[in-house]
């Protein structure tokens, strides 16, 4: 695997005729983070978008509060790159059981999809990390940012208490200038699956059927036997989007979230403005990050990045080339 250069190039894949997206698209050319069967029939399945980009939620600027890090008065800014991951594969995923809110680690091939993950986006500036509590979302955000060209130390925000906050203090400007804060959160946790925790797929939709499953799974408002809707969750995990990462956003600051494919589904319907129909067929593959552009409010689609470059994901972002070309000034 190469280390990440700048020589990648970046896939933009053409919106084909999307033969079954999901519900008709409102904003003509616009673009979804779909399984790529279901707008490029026959490709494997990435999580790719079959994309161009376009402007999605008109969301207020927030009262800034002060940055989680530095305390300081953040100043405004009309831009900011927001990098999207669902974890790389799990143990579970790998033997298909339900997770949910069950707290599992990677496999060697989710760790291999994190490290693929940071090499894509190894360009892109990251300021702050927010990632749910479960270990395998951490594990990706680690594994991700020690790809990253900035070479930043990523450090967990440890504030369960006031000693564990007081312990985990760094006492040095420079030191804390070479690293980025690592927010866990559980309202980013996957959706908990209830009863169906530890169950196989697989024979959990012999059991139900198949369709009672898939109604479990992927419906907006329907809960598994004693879990969370997707609704549920969003009402946790979209709240403490708006509550916690828009006003870093609106300040300037680059974000990344790595969490999990319903904590994100949740978000990326809130950020696409999709129905609860339409959200059904949004599926989020293990490890694949997706790039957004916050701008003056609203937030650009920009993709899946399988590799930074300035003819992709630069093109509506001017500070992002700025900030590779400051990049490749640091590696002469
Ligand atoms: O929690 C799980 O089982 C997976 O992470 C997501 O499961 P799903 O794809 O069935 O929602």
């Amino acid at each position: 695997m190469a280390a990440c250069t700048s020589q990648h190039a970046l896939i933009s894949v053409k919106p084909p005729r999307a033969s079954a997206s999901f519900g008709s698209d409102r904003r003509a050319g616009n673009v979804r983070f779909v399984s790529a069967t279901s707008c490029c029939p026959g490709s494997r399945k990435l999580g790719l978008v079959c994309a161009s980009n376009s402007q999605s939620s008109v969301i207020e600027p927030a009262k800034l509060p002060s940055s989680p890090e530095s305390g300081s008065t953040p100043k405004k800014s009309s831009e900011a790159a927001l990098i999207l991951i669902r974890h790389g594969e799990s143990l579970w995923n790998e033997k298909n059981l339900f997770t949910g809110c069950v707290d599992v680690p990677l496999t060697p091939k989710g760790v291999n999809e994190a490290i693929e993950a940071g090499k894509r986006i190894c360009n892109i500036p990251v300021d702050v990390i927010y990632t749910s509590s479960l270990i395998r979302a951490q594990m990706t955000a680690m594994l991700a940012m020690m790809q990253h060209r900035r070479k930043k130390v990523p450090i967990i925000v440890h504030k369960e208490s006031e000693r564990a906050h007081q312990w985990s203090q760094v006492y040095s400007e420079e030191t804390k200038k070479q690293s980025i804060p690592v927010i866990t959160a559980w309202q980013l946790n996957e959706r908990m699956y209830g009863e169906l925790q530890g169950l196989n797929k697989q024979e959990t939709a012999d059991l139900f059927g198949k369709d009672q499953v898939h109604e479990w799974r992927r419906s907006y408002d329907i809960p598994p036997p004693n879990g969370e809707s997707l609704e549920m969750c969003a009402e946790r995990a979209v709240s403490y989007f708006k509550e916690q990462i828009i006003p870093q956003l609106v300040s300037g600051k680059h974000v990344m979230i790595a969490a999990h494919g319903n904590s994100l589904r949740s978000i990326i319907m809130h950020l696409d403005k999709l129905t609860s129909q339409e959200v059904i067929s949004l599926e989020l593959s293990t490890g694949i990050p997706m790039l957004y552009i916050f701008k003056e409010g609203k937030f650009i689609r920009r993709g899946s990045p399988a590799g930074p470059s300035e003819a992709g994901v630069y093109a509506y972002t001017k500070s992002l080339a700025k900030y590779r070309q400051k990049l490749d000034g640091m590696d002469q």
